[in-house]
């Protein structure tokens, strides 16, 4: 058993043991998923991160590409009490480095406390504790990945056929699978387009609807895919997930801000204002919606009391914070798929009373 170091952004270094070798850097999270583990560590969102899982036991019903929600590993390295030696090797061999074997809830508090920071790791038979300092010192903040989209995003247009029933242009930030798996599923087409796409190309497909994927890092460095969601207002329906509620909420005048340990899990409860229903959800998000401009809000979490969900009638807007897909996590909010397909038609969106 060869050792691994973690390094905080705090000072502390923690000792662990090495499933995956390597050395890496990133913003620290943590997931209190207890499922999900492929879905997670596939997922576009956390890339330049290391994600630590408060679930003790990662790993217990295998490793199966079907549920991969891209074509590789993104976060920068997986930490948890304990891998199964299927989930370490499918690391391994994917050139992720993964520790365990270290008090995850430590780690966790840490994070509530402190808020998500920047870390180092250093697994392998050499590592040392210096390697991961070393590793820590070259970590940046979030913010400060300005190019992230460029990490994640298709490099060229890529359509999806669904039947052909609606042409869906989806703004491609670092799309999980199943984001575009459920449009086609409802009979639309969905033509992906690279996070720095040209209105023109987007208007080249005539499309029903404007759609704004989730994805990494920090929304303000999403300025090309705001301007384009502003070039469509008025004239295209739009609607987001995620970054995409970020994206679509600066371009209407709102503005987003970074929350001290974000949301990610399956069990987040959200209230919608207009049924007064709330629904459980699945999150991942380091930033949140502050300022919602000329849309309406008309879901919140019920925990925190941050924006869960932004409309506007008049322009035919519908975005939410948190994963209707529920890849993982609680079905209870997929029939946003079908609203959303919906304004594709220009219909007004679900009555408010
Ligand atoms: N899943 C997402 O789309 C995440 C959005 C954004 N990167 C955030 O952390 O808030």
């Amino acid at each position: 058993m060869s050792g691994a170091y973690l390094a905080l952004a705090d000072g502390r270094v923690f000792e662990a043991r090495s499933r995956s070798p390597g050395r890496t850097r990133g913003e620290l999270v943590f997931t209190t998923a207890y499922t999900g583990y492929e879905e997670s560590l596939t997922d576009p969102s956390y890339e330049e991160q290391i994600l630590t899982f408060s679930y003790p036991l990662i790993g217990n019903y295998g490793v199966r590409a079907e549920r991969f929600e891209s074509d590789r590993v993104h976060p920068r390295a997986a930490i948890a009490r304990e891998f199964t030696d299927e989930v370490a090797a499918w690391l391994a061999d994917e050139g992720v480095p993964a520790i365990d074997h270290l008090d995850t809830r430590e780690l966790v508090t840490t994070v509530r406390e402190e808020g998500a920071m920047r870390c180092g790791i250093a697994a392998g038979p050499d590592a040392t504790p210096e390697d991961a300092r070393e590793e820590l010192a070259n970590a940046k903040d979030m913010s400060e990945h300005v190019d992230i989209g460029s990490q994640v995003s298709v490099s060229s247009k890529t359509t999806y056929h669904g039947g052909g029933e609606y042409d869906v242009a989806l703004v491609d930030c670092g799309v999980k699978g199943s984001i575009v798996d459920s449009l086609t599923a409802r009979g639309a087409d969905v033509h992906v387009f690279p996070y720095d796409a040209d209105g023109s190309d987007v208007a080249a497909v005539d499309p029903d609807l404007l759609f704004v994927s989730n994805g990494p890092g920090d929304p303000a460095n999403f300025q090309q895919a705001q301007s384009l969601v502003e070039s469509f207002v008025g004239d295209v329906p739009i609607a987001g997930i995620c970054l995409g509620q970020q994206i679509v909420a600066r371009a209407f005048g709102g503005t987003t801000e970074k929350m001290r340990f974000g949301h990610r899990g399956v069990n987040q409860p959200v209230r919608d204002l207009r049924t007064d229903q709330v629904v459980m959800t699945t999150q991942n998000h380091g930033y949140t919606v502050d300022e919602v401009g000329d849309l309406e809000v008309t879901q919140v979490n019920v925990n925190d009391g941050t924006v869960e969900g932004l409309e506007c009638t008049e322009s035919n807007v519908i975005t939410r914070q948190y994963h209707p897909e529920a890849n993982p996590g609680p079905h209870d909010s997929l029939g946003f798929f079908d609203d959303v397909l919906e304004l594709g038609e220009c219909r007004i969106p679900v009555a408010a009373d």
